[in-house]
């Protein structure tokens, strides 16, 4: 097995989540035969909600004992528990809320109306994170951790040309002023998701071709921080067509 990345180009949107929510079903079952717990980081954005529907549809979602699989986030919006802007309301609406997960089987970050200020907030989820930590770490190793791309090469809350993606000495960082709304975030760290076994990236649309482009081509992670995020087996680009346009033709294979 390579830690070579690879880019996987699909026709469409639709292609493309419901190729990835098939994978995601099948290596979450091949994990299930190995280990007792399985650790997947969730991710914001347009196509990380569309994979989980996708997911939420296949039948074969129903092979999975899905008590043993642990949920996590890359990042969160600073809005109110409930708020249909946060990445966990939106992860549960399209898979969560129909798995019967028990509580302790879902670890989102906390909400702006918690009694907690931003950093206290980023404080209690890298307490939430140590918990669980494997050992030696302060973190769970996750075994899969799915990451939009936006427009600007941003992953999880970690933007260009800001400190975030530059900090590792911390598992969860508090984001002020964030370029893109609401202004306040809290992310996983970069060394945190770069502990991953799998890094799932999945982007689509024309409007991110330019920033894969560059990191694939060797752009800095300041430049565009996707470039400094890989996992330790395996980091793998699911894209669409649109968004391949500048990816290097060598680098690509065609899943059509
Ligand atoms: O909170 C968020 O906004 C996200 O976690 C963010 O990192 C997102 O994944 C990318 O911006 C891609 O989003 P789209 O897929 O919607 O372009």
């Amino acid at each position: 097995m390579t830690n070579e990345r690879r880019v996987l180009v699909h026709p469409d949107k639709s292609t493309l989540a419901g190729s990835v929510a098939a994978r995601f079903i099948t290596k979450v079952l091949d994990l299930l035969d190995v280990q007792q717990t399985v650790h997947v980081v969730l991710t914001g954005g347009s196509m990380g909600g569309a994979v989980l529907e996708a997911v939420a549809e296949s039948p074969a979602r129903h092979s999975i004992d899905w008590s043993r699989i642990h949920f996590w986030w890359g990042d969160e919006r600073w809005v109110p528990a409930g708020d249909a802007e946060r990445n966990d309301v939106q992860s549960r609406a399209a898979l969560l809320d129909a798995l019967e997960l028990a509580p302790e089987q879902v670890h989102p970050f906390p909400a702006s109306d918690s009694g907690l200020t931003l950093d206290e907030a980023a404080d209690a989820y890298a307490a939430e994170l140590a918990r669980h930590g494997a050992a030696g770490l302060g973190y769970p190793i996750f075994d899969i951790t799915f990451l939009g791309v936006g427009p600007d090469g941003h992953i999880a809350s970690l933007f260009p040309h800001r400190s975030g993606i530059q900090v590792i000495d911390r598992p969860v960082i508090a984001v002020r002023e964030s370029p893109k709304p609401p202004p306040e975030r809290l992310s996983l760290t970069r060394p945190v998701l770069n502990s991953s076994q799998r890094i799932w990236f999945v982007l689509a649309g024309a409007d991110k071709a330019s920033a894969l482009g560059l990191a694939l081509a060797g752009a800095s992670r300041d430049e565009v921080p996707v470039a400094g995020i890989k996992g330790r087996r395996r980091t793998v680009f699911f894209i669409d067509q649109d968004a391949a346009a500048e990816v290097p033709e060598a680098l690509i294979a065609r899943e059509y």
